[in-house]
């Protein structure tokens, strides 16, 4: 029997009874703020007990990235309110906070206020995004959003992967694919899609009459999920035969009306433009920077699982490159309040076979090339136009940043390294953990370097280029850490020859 075949004849059995559902059921409380008076001295400090913030203290808009890129003040800026993705000029746009009246609240107030609400199911603080309110979406009314309670992800130590492979004992993974759909795309959806269900209830000339976008599979699991829950249409374009199939499947649970397209993702995302454009349909990809606002929690998150303690590295898989902006963002707006003193280092890495920033990098941010990506068991990162290049450019220039490569071999033996030490990581994971692998080899990184890899996606979504691998199945790949399963007939006798053999080789 072939090991693909071995491992079908593993797979599930009709009869085996099924749990019933958890008891536990997250309570809605809708608590509303209570107006009171703006603070008067400059800065509130150290309250045991975080004071109620006046409504409408703070606020956003949007503004054009290159304002904040250059640092030019600028007068273009639109309401968070209106339908618009890019600058008068064309270019990209970024939220603004006014800084000016979060810094009215000094560290240790927005410290604790952060730390009252983990693990609480006080609607909405309860998510580990909107815990961060105040930072997100601050004129949005509670009620208004649409949350799965995301974030408040596991720092996981990862102490055996990173003693026995890497002689670190200081290494973390943030598996922000544990998650409602299973990857950190949650984090930017609830944000985006709560705005939706705002702007729909508001009158208008043109109502939105649904969200959509274009997916390597993540995105959209998402999006369907945040817009099922809210009753809100979502579309989504998927490029044909190239996503895992629990990827695909999330989206057509969630009733989206899902397009397969004869292209590539980033043909996917130039027809969505298009069409968003012409229809009064929300574009959800993180072109639409309402979604790095959602992801950036998680570097804010990482800050305050370490007690505000900086790593020295934080290492993030791109592709569409939005994310490594989020998490440079979330770093600085904790520095720029004073919350921590300095950021860490950003290290992006890319699957070889989809690597446009990688080479941008390696010419000495000379030149960037958008080039057709090719085939990868990254599949989510199979982009070879990214949409936030100018962002990830930015977020690396300032913070010492570097690019990293994976080659399909390099990410796929790593994600079997660290999956034998306990975690069950996605390929994007792998990518990661090779620019560790390649920056600790190189003494870039040192031993004791804290360090934190985030983990994008959940490893269950990528079980067909696991079982590959440990079938040893992978055209020109050696596989070198497959455990394959041994086949054995049902007799007493065969199955202790097997496990005295087993035994024997684990004790030399
Ligand atoms: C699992 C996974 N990891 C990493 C990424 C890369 O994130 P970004 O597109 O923000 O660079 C994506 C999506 O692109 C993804 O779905
Ligand atoms: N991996 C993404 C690609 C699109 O990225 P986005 O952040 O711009 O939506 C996906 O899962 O679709």
């Amino acid at each position: 029997m072939a090991a693909s075949q071995l491992f079908n004849s593993l797979l599930c059995n009709p009869n085996t009874p099924i749990s019933p559902p958890p008891h536990h059921q997250l309570r809605r409380t809708t608590i509303k703020c209570t107006t009171t008076s703006p603070p008067s001295s400059s800065t509130f400090n150290t309250p045991s007990v975080p004071p109620r913030q006046p409504l409408n203290l703070f606020s956003a808009k949007y503004v054009p990235f290159n304002s904040i890129s250059s640092n030019t003040p600028t007068s273009e800026s639109y309401s968070l309110d209106e339908v618009v993705y890019r600058s008068s000029s064309g270019g990209l746009l970024d939220v603004q906070h006014d800084v000016a009246a979060l810094k009215q609240f000094d560290a240790h107030y927005w410290k604790s206020l952060f730390d009252s609400r983990v693990g609480k199911t006080t609607w909405p603080y309860g998510s580990g995004v909107w815990s961060k309110k105040e930072w997100v979406l601050p004129e949005i009314d509670s009620d208004d959003i649409v949350s799965a309670f995301e974030g408040n992800t596991n720092l996981f130590w990862a102490e055996r992967f990173g003693k026995k492979y890497l002689e670190m004992n200081d290494l973390w993974v943030k598996h922000c694919g544990i998650s409602h759909t299973g990857s950190f795309k949650d984090l930017g959806m609830t944000v985006l899609v709560s705005q939706v269900n705002k702007l729909r209830k508001m009158k208008s000339s043109t109502p939105l009459v649904g969200v959509g976008c274009a997916s390597t599979g993540d995105t959209s699991a998402a999006l369907s999920a945040y817009c099922a829950a809210a009753n809100i249409p979502s579309i989504v374009f998927l490029p044909a035969n190239k996503i895992s199939m629990a990827q695909l499947v999330q989206p057509i649970a969630n009733g989206a009306f899902v397009l397969s397209i004869d292209t590539d993702f980033d043909g996917c995302m130039r027809l969505i433009r298009e069409v968003t454009s012409e229809l009064p349909i929300y574009l959800a990809n993180s072109l639409n920077s309402l979604r790095l606002e959602g992801q950036k929690t998680a570097a804010i998150e990482i800050l305050q699982q370490f007690d505000w303690e900086v790593p020295d590295w934080v290492i993030v898989p791109g592709g569409n490159l939005g994310n490594i902006y989020a998490f440079y963002k979330g770093f600085k707006m904790c520095q720029e309040l004073g919350l921590v003193d300095e950021i860490p280092r950003l290290v992006c890495a890319q699957a070889a076979n989809a690597n446009p920033l990688y080479l941008y990098y390696k010419s000495g941010w000379n030149e960037f090339h958008p080039s057709k990506a090719s085939k990868t068991f990254a599949s989510a990162i199979q982009i070879g136009d990214p949409v936030s290049i100018d962002r990830a450019v930015f977020a690396l220039k300032n913070s010492n940043g570097i690019v990293e490569e994976a080659t399909e071999e390099e990410l796929m033996d790593a994600m079997a390294l660290a999956d034998s030490t306990g975690m069950f990581i996605c390929p994007h994971t792998g990518v990661a953990l090779t620019a560790l692998i390649k920056l600790r080899k190189s003494g870039i990184i040192r031993p004791t370097d804290r360090t934190v890899v985030v983990s994008t996606a959940h490893g269950l979504k990528f079980t067909q280029c696991k079982i590959d691998y440990h079938s040893k199945e992978i055209k020109d790949m050696a596989c070198r850490f497959a455990n394959t399963p041994v086949q054995v007939k049902d007799d007493f006798g065969a199955i202790m020859d097997v496990l005295n053999n087993y035994l024997d080789t684990r004790a030399s």
